[in-house]
């Protein structure tokens, strides 16, 4: 069995003080955090009632933010009529994000700094809910069709993911360059109600900390038989299709990403080859729209009026 990523595990009901250092510290080092679940942020039914509604799906579906209760959007009659549940689900994710966001402010001393950044309006930053769906592996497939999601970190400020007991799949590059699998209950987390929500850091906020806080890349896999390499975590199998669903958080397009006046960010100096490191210490400030943008066009350079070379 290839070794489990090594991924702290946080409640975020502890003491404070101690949970927002130990957030600062798992998204400096890791860039991803298991926290529990234990129904306090995110209830239980409210993560089966959103997963009971993706049944429809082809591949992915996104919402773009909610208005009113409203998504901004044309969305298929089927999923009309449950309009109000995605809207309440996408309210308890942005809640969430807002408590780490402002948990991560506390730890680097600079209170609100991120967290005011967010949110501020109903619309306005790019905030994405996505419902995933991977179809199991076909019969014939092998090779280069055993990757789901191509290696690829997020864009924005922090993704929330939520994923289903016993299906198989994500992994995380290791500083080392290779890929361990992320296990949906991590030991420990086996008896909660649900299984802890997956936060990782997006390129955003790890540019916006100049590297202190890392982006990490990922991927989803079938992770058995299927020559691979991956072994996967016992208990879990890619047999069935995979459902996922992330919550992708932007700061407003206009908030400024200028330098986060915290001593550790300040202090903070990248390894040398660290993948990650920020190179945009002296940089012009950019707002959250124009870093979007730019992420946008280096995946996509065609589509944004750039020619790739
Ligand atoms: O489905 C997953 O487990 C991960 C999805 C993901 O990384 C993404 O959509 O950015
Ligand atoms: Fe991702």
């Amino acid at each position: 069995m290839s070794t489990i990523a090594d991924i702290p595990i946080i409640d975020l009901s502890g003491p404070q003080a101690e949970v927002a250092e130990q957030l600062v510290d798992a998204a400096a080092q890791h860039g991803f955090i298991y926290v529990r679940n234990l129904g306090h942020d995110i209830p239980a039914a409210s993560v089966d009632q959103a997963f009971a509604l993706v049944g429809d799906f082809k591949e992915a579906f996104n919402f773009g933010e909610f208005v009113d209760h409203k998504a901004q959007q044309p969305i298929p009659p089927t999923i009309a009529a449950d309009e109000a549940k995605f809207s309440a689900f996408a309210d308890l994710c942005r809640a969430l994000c807002l408590k780490i966001l402002a948990l991560l402010g506390k730890g680097l001393e600079v209170d609100t700094f991120f967290s005011s950044a967010h949110f501020q309006s109903q619309s306005g930053s790019g905030s994405i809910l996505r419902f995933l769906r991977y179809p199991p592996p076909s019969p014939t497939a092998k090779g280069s069709n055993d990757i789901r999601a191509g290696a690829h970190s997020d864009y924005g400020s922090i993704t929330l993911l939520f994923r289903l007991k016993g299906q198989a799949g994500l992994e995380i590059l290791k500083k080392d360059n290779t890929w361990a699998p992320v296990p949906v209950l991590p030991p420990g987390t086996e008896d909660d109600d649900s299984p802890p929500i997956l936060i990782n850091i997006g390129d955003l906020l790890s540019y916006w900390t100049n590297g202190l806080f890392r982006s990490t890349v990922h991927r989803v896999v079938f992770p058995t038989g299927h020559g691979n390499g991956a072994e996967g975590v016992p208990g879990e199998s890619n047999a069935q299709p995979r459902y996922s669903i992330a919550y992708f958080c932007h700061p407003m397009e206009n908030a400024s990403l200028e330098a986060v006046p915290s001593e550790r960010v300040k202090n903070f100096v990248p390894q040398e080859g660290q993948k990650d490191a920020n190179p945009y210490a002296e940089r012009k400030v950019l707002t959250a729209g124009e870093h979007l943008f730019m992420r946008l066009k280096e995946t996509y350079g065609t589509l944004y009026g750039d020619t790739k070379d």
